[in-house]
C-alpha cells in the first residue's frame, strides 16, 4: 500500500538572493495510513509550510511530494487540483466555513465542486456530520453554533467522501479545552478507521493524541517520538 504522504527530501525557498528564506531544507517525512503525526517546533520552523506542501498548495522548490503515491510536483494544474479535493481535507483554526450555507452545505461543497451529484454529496455530508457528532445540525448555520461545533463541522467537511490524508493546522487554537480534546478524539478515530493525518500544534498535551510526533528545526526534522515516549518530557527535553 502507498504511504499516505511522503516527503524527501524537501525544500522550500521563498524568495531569491540577498533575501531568499529557507522555509525548509531537506525535509524527509513519511506517513502512513492509520497514523496520526503531530509537528511541533518553534515559530518560523516550517510547519505551516510543510502542511501547504503536503496539501499542493504550494510548491517544493527540490524534493519529492508524494500523496497516495502521487508524485505533486509532476501533476497538471487541474491534476493537482483533484488531488487537493478528493484526497485532502484541511482544518484550520479559524474553521474557514461559509457562513451563508448550512452546515450539510458547507459539509458537500468539496463533492459538488468535484460534481458528485447533489443528492449523492447531501447524503455523504450526512454521514460526515453523523461522525463527528452532529447529526441533528444539517441544516443550521454556522453563526446558530458553538466554535466546537463549527469546528467539527470543518472536521466532516475535511473527512467527507474518500479523503486518505487529513491537514489540520492549530485546530484546537479558538476552542475551550475540553472541546479542543474533543476535536483531537475525533481526528484520532478518523486514523483509528484509516485515514492518516497530521496536526499541527504548540501544546505537547495535544500530541499525546498522536503515533508519532516530529520536531522540526530551521525547516527540517530533527527529532521523532513515538507514542511511548511522553510528549511532555520530549518537549522539555528540547535544547
Ligand atoms: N510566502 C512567504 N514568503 C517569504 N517567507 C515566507 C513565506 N512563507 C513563510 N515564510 C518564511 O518561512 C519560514 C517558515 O515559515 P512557516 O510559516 O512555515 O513556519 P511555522 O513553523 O508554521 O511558524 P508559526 O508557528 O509562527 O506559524 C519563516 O521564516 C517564514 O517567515
Amino acid at each position: 500500500m502507498n504511504a499516505a504522504l511522503e516527503m524527501i527530501d524537501v525544500s522550500r525557498i521563498h524568495g531569491r538572493g540577498d533575501t531568499a528564506v529557507h522555509a525548509l531544507r531537506g525535509l524527509n517525512l513519511t506517513v502512513q495510513p492509520g497514523e496520526l503525526v503531530a509537528v511541533m517546533g518553534p515559530s518560523g520552523s516550517g510547519k505551516s509550510t510543510l502542511l501547504n506542501l503536503a496539501g499542493g498548495l504550494d510548491q517544493a522548490t527540490a524534493g519529492h511530494v508524494r500523496v497516495q503515491g502521487q508524485e505533486l510536483g509532476s501533476l497538471s494544474r487541474a491534476a493537482l487540483a483533484e488531488v487537493r479535493r478528493r484526497r485532502v481535507g484541511y482544518v484550520f483554526q479559524d474553521y474557514n466555513l461559509i457562513p451563508g450555507l448550512t452546515a450539510a452545505e458547507n459539509v458537500s461543497l468539496p463533492l459538488e465542486l468535484d460534481k458528485v451529484k447533489a443528492r449523492e454529496a447531501t447524503r455523504q455530508a450526512h454521514a460526515a456530520l453523523d461522525e463527528v457528532g452532529l447529526g441533528g445540525v444539517y441544516d443550521r448555520f454556522p453563526d446558530d453554533l458553538s466554535g466546537g461545533q463549527q469546528q467539527r463541522i470543518a472536521i466532516a467537511r475535511a473527512i467527507v467522501g474518500e479523503r486518505g490524508l487529513v491537514l489540520a493546522d492549530e485546530p484546537t487554537g479558538a476552542l475551550d479545552s475540553e472541546t479542543g480534546e474533543a476535536v483531537l478524539a475525533l481526528l484520532r478515530a478518523r486514523c483509528d478507521a484509516g485515514a492518516a493525518a497530521l496536526l499541527v500544534t504548540h501544546e505537547a498535551r495535544h500530541a499525546g493524541w498522536a503515533d508519532r510526533v516530529v520536531w522540526l528545526r530551521d525547516g527540517a526534522v530533527v527529532d521523532e517520538a513515538g507514542a511511548t515516549t511522553s510528549p511532555a518530557a520530549f518537549v522539555a527535553g528540547r535544547p
